[in-house]
């Protein structure tokens, strides 16, 4: 039986829920009236129908931006970053309906969504700061008499494609940096989270960003969303897309943007070995792995999916970690105490269902979990096991190496452990996948811990800490993880062109 359920009466200000999209300062439905439902991940209840809209309806998003691009480019690089400093101001004056409204869309538990707005809001304090400063040069020339110059543009209107896993902070990480630089931005909405994205855009209202720098269009999966895509690709008023997802959605987005040469970053999958050395502080370590493999119910890019052990600790850590695990307390995220919610959608369950039965099927063993199931605190949906979007957190231990789990990404909460007995054997492994995201390992020795970093094929390498996302570093991958970098230093640059100017006869 289908319920619905009323998010505005769980809201103090209930505005920031919208149902519409938002496209040149104007709510709107699709235009042929079209609508897809959305339902909470953790009860099944039906939380809004959503406007699923045509590629027309893209187009139009991206007229509006490229009609908003001369003035909103026009504007002081102080001017830009005062209005994202006001978003940051009400981003933290809006946590708590914010971090309410990604809750029940995405599933997180609240203290855990929450957290992803503060980290959301740290992307628009961190760009509005770097906007202030993307120095140009002034290059010595060979010619007499002639000056070389260069500056940074704002790369034009840019096509923000991110997904349902962080339904604010991937939406920030994109859109504060290019409307730092001077650009202006069409955000497609992930279908399952697409109340997030329209919050911030009644924030951007607010705060005053002039009609068509920011608009935000949605539509469900399937054949609408893959012609927006193909819009977003394929039409020459787009300079720029940025894309976080999967890989096989990266590769179709740089084929279908290859007939007008867009410039891409993308930060797709990941696989990241997590490894703990004979010499670790298994504390410390099991803290790591709970944080970098758990987060999200293990729906990040920057996971911990295959956890190596040396094999001198493997038994202890595996006890340890199980121990903790078993402590989780899974729910709807809205429940007090709830640390674990439920994955995003049953598609997700039945990848870490198989991952599971798998590995068991080749002679893993279970220490903790194993099942899909429905916990009290979300029952009230009526559904059956079968419908569930709940996995239970779960660790399993003697993982052969052929396991699928071993080469394709889990996005779910399951802990593998693998055994190991050197350094090179674990370098070899951890590198032997396609993807280069994220990797981690946890070892006392000063040594190891800069030839291991250096050795490991991958963007970003946590040493005894399971935590890197910050909007300060850096964030992206090598390999089929993608290219281009979000945040720290350089990651406006992602969203500005170099223009050089030499100057003769002087
Ligand atoms: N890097 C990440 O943070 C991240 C995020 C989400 C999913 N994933 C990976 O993807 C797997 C499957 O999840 P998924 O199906 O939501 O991923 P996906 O790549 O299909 O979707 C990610 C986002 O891309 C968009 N998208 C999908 N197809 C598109 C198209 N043809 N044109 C334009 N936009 C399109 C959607 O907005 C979606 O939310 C996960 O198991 C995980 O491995 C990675
Ligand atoms: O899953 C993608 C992003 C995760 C993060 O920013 O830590």
């Amino acid at each position: 039986m289908s319920k619905t359920q009323d998010l505005s009466a769980l809201l103090s200000d209930a505005d920031l829920f919208r149902s519409q999209g938002y496209i040149n300062g104007k709510w709107v439905g699709a235009t042929d009236g079209a609508t897809f439902p959305l339902t909470n991940p953790a009860t099944g209840a039906k939380l809004a129908d959503m406007p699923h809209m045509p590629r027309g309806q893209v187009a139009e998003a991206i007229d509006a931006a490229k009609a908003a691009l001369p003035a909103w480019s026009a504007l002081t690089a102080y001017q830009r970053s005062a209005y994202l400093l006001k978003l940051h101001g009400l981003m933290e004056q809006h946590v708590q309906d914010l971090g309410t409204i990604l809750c029940v869309e995405n599933g997180k538990p609240l203290t855990e969504a929450k957290g992803e707005i503060a980290y959301g809001a740290s992307f628009l304090q961190w760009n509005a700061a770097e906007g202030l400063r993307t120095y140009g040069q002034t290059i010595p020339s060979p010619f007499p008499g002639t000056r070389n110059m260069v500056i940074k543009q704002p790369i034009g209107v840019c096509g923000l494609i991110t997904p349902w896993n962080f339904p604010n902070a991937m939406i920030t990480r994109k859109m504060a940096p290019a409307l730092a630089a001077g650009c202006t931005v069409v955000i497609k909405a992930p279908a399952e989270t697409p109340l997030s994205a329209l919050a911030m855009a009644v924030l951007c209202e607010r705060v005053g960003i002039p009609a068509g720098v920011v608009n935000v269009v949605c539509m469900d999966k399937g054949d609408r969303e893959a012609a927006a895509g193909l819009e977003l690709c394929e039409n020459p008023k787009v300079s720029k897309i940025s894309f976080t997802g999967s890989t096989p959605v990266g590769r179709l987005l740089m084929q279908q943007s290859s007939s007008t040469l867009k410039k891409l970053s993308f930060e797709l999958g990941g696989n990241a070995a997590f490894i703990i050395f004979d010499d670790a502080d298994l504390e410390t370590a099991v803290n790591g792995v709970i944080a970098s493999k758990f987060r999200a119910a293990g729906q990040t890019c920057v996971c911990a999916n295959r956890i190596f052990v040396h094999s001198k600790v493997y038994t202890q850590f595996a006890n340890l970690l199980a121990e903790k695990v078993k402590a989780f307390k899974v729910g709807d995220g809205m429940t007090e105490g709830v640390t674990i919610g439920p994955l995003v959608n049953q598609r997700g369950v039945e990848k870490v269902e198989r991952h599971v039965k798998d590995a068991v099927s080749k002679g893993a063993k279970i220490l903790v979990g194993g099942e899909r199931f429905t916990p009290s605190s979300a029952s009230n949906s009526g559904s059956e096991a079968k419908e569930t979007c709940f996995f239970q957190p779960t660790v399993i231990i003697d993982v052969d190496p052929s396991s699928y789990v071993a080469s394709e990404e889990t996005f779910g909460p399951l802990a593998p452990l693998f055994k190991f007995e050197t350094d090179e054997e674990v370098i070899q492994r951890a590198n032997s996948t396609e993807v280069g995201l994220a990797a981690y390992f946890f070892t006392k020795d000063l040594g190891r811990s800069n030839r291991v970093a250096e050795a490991l094929e991958v963007g970003m390498v946590g040493v005894n800490t399971g935590v890197i996302a910050q909007a300060c570093i850096p964030f992206g991958g090598v390999k089929q993880s993608g290219f281009g970098r979000e945040g720290g230093p350089g990651g406006i640059n992602e969203f500005q062109i170099e223009k050089l100017i030499t100057i003769g006869g002087i």
